[in-house]
């Protein structure tokens, strides 16, 4: 027998609670059954409202009661539904029970058999989904990847002109700045923004086949089609005309593969950060009574980074799982969907955790200029790539009669340090113009950056 009380399973749910749970408040139980009570009473109101069947519209005192049952959802009406469910096996139905008491404590048994009406459970399932959903990726995942991206820019404007030694194949290459190289994660990241700004949130209403056969046995002469069309769009969903008996989950898939998308250029900038700072390039302010390692009292570890790289790739799995399975569904429905739905918020917790950490991780970091100008110092042959394109182009000119400059250069530097000196001497004997050798005389790893700077506007 256990002394401890049932604990939470996920960590989302224990030791990160505090960095999600804003997507509890859409993506938990309690949310997407929030929102089917808001889709059932909306499609309610949407029927008496066009006096469908006789039904007269519910006045408006009334109407804004049942709008409230939506938002007033705390935990004595989840405990109600609950009990409902444990008696209809069944978690849409439980919903309708649900409405149905409250349609009777307003005095509105008359319209009781509207509730539901003509729908199958996934007719209230995707549409609460979709909205769900949305409101979790637009009010809390997009403001938490907006706040990367912003810190990113801000870091990459800071540290625009900080020449800095590449590493290609981790080997010296030519420098760049590392405000330039923060700035290619922001391009990327700004893609990505802008496809799940502009993400499509689908709905059907279509009845158990997707045939409105239900819809046309009660009124054979209704435009059903058009009813469906606006009562989806009237929730702020795009309508799907053409589906089974479940949302196809086509834009799910899309979705989630541009946040895995996201999260993997965000793992690649973990590992590149956590490279920097290994490197020295980034030091990582000191947080006051915090331990970096348990046995070696001088270290600080790149904790943020790492713990942000393992949710992204938790994420990422969990993220693709979905955008395979959800796109199949055997015949006309399998439950396989309701299943594994109720594990969005698990795959975007971890996304958020991580893009939460990232965005403290990114706080704690401040550039090591020293470091960097010292690597690029001890790093001159780095410039043997200008050396050899500079008499490349005189060659061409026709005023060099070098044979093989690539040969030359590589006899220079292949595999050895080489100091400004060295260089220097190297460049003076070169049979090229006057005017490339000055030019040639006067770069150092330091200026040898190209543009960089100046490319750190596209992000601007
Ligand atoms: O409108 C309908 O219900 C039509 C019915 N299809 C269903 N559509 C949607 N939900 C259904 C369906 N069937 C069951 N259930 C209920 O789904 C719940 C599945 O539970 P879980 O696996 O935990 O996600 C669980 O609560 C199930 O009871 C059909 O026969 O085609």
């Amino acid at each position: 027998m256990s002394a401890l009380s049932p604990q939470p399973l996920s960590p989302l749910d224990g030791r990160y609670a505090s960095a999600v749970s804003e997507l509890g408040e859409f993506l938990s139980e309690a949310g997407l059954n929030r929102a089917r009570i808001q889709v059932e009473v909306e499609w309610l109101i949407y029927l008496t409202d066009h006096s469908l069947f006789g039904s007269t519209p519910i006045e408006l005192e009334k109407q804004r009661q049942l709008r409230q049952l939506a938002p007033n959802f705390g935990d004595d009406e989840v405990a109600e539904l609950g009990a409902l469910e444990s008696t209809t096996k069944h978690d849409v139905k439980a919903v309708e029970y649900y409405v149905r008491r409250r349609l009777s404590e307003l005095g509105l048994n008359d319209i009781a058999e509207l509730t539901h009406f003509a729908a199958t459970s996934e007719d209230i399932n995707n549409l609460s989904y979709a909205l769900v959903i949305r409101d979790a990726v637009t009010e809390v995942w997009l403001p938490a990847f907006r706040a990367v991206i912003d810190e990113l820019r801000a870091q990459a404007v800071q540290y625009r002109d900080d020449a800095m030694l590449a590493r290609t194949h981790g080997q010296p290459a030519t420098p760049t700045t590392m405000g330039k190289e923060l700035a290619v994660t922001v391009y990327r990241l700004e893609r990505i923004r802008k496809q799940v700004e502009a993400a499509e949130y689908l709905g059907k209403f279509s009845g158990a086949t997707g045939t409105f056969a239900a819809h046309l046995s009660a009124d054979g002469d209704l435009d059903w089609q058009a009813v469906s069309r606006e009562f989806v769009t009237s929730l702020g969903l795009t309508w799907n005309p053409l589906t089974t008996q479940i949302e196809s989950h086509d834009w799910q898939a899309e979705l989630y593969s541009q946040v895995a998308h996201g999260n993997r250029i965000l793992h690649n900038l973990c590992t590149d950060v956590w490279t920097y700072i290994s490197l020295g390039y980034f030091t990582q302010i000191p947080v006051a009574g915090a331990t970096g390692s348990s046995t070696m009292p001088h270290k600080i570890n790149p904790i943020k980074f790492e713990n942000a790289e393992a949710n992204l790739e938790l994420s990422s799995a969990l993220l693709d799982s979905l955008a395979q399975t959800l796109v199949t569904s055997r015949l006309q429905r399998d439950l396989t969907d309701s299943t594994t739905q109720r594990n969005v918020g698990v795959a975007l917790g971890h996304s958020l955790l991580a893009l939460s950490n990232i965005t403290a991780g990114l706080g704690q970091i401040s550039l090591n200029r020293e470091l960097l100008a010292e690597d690029l110092d001890t790093n001159w042959e780095v410039l043997a790539e200008a050396i050899q394109t500079v008499v490349r182009a005189e060659i061409t000119a026709g005023r060099s009669s070098i044979t093989d400059p690539y040969a030359l250069l590589k006899e220079l530097t292949r595999g050895k340090r080489i100091g400004a000196d060295d260089l220097a001497a190297f460049v003076d004997g070169l049979d090229i113009g006057d005017a490339a050798k000055q030019r040639l005389l006067a770069l150092t790893p330091h200026t040898y950056v190209g543009i960089s700077s100046a490319l750190v506007e596209h992000i601007l």
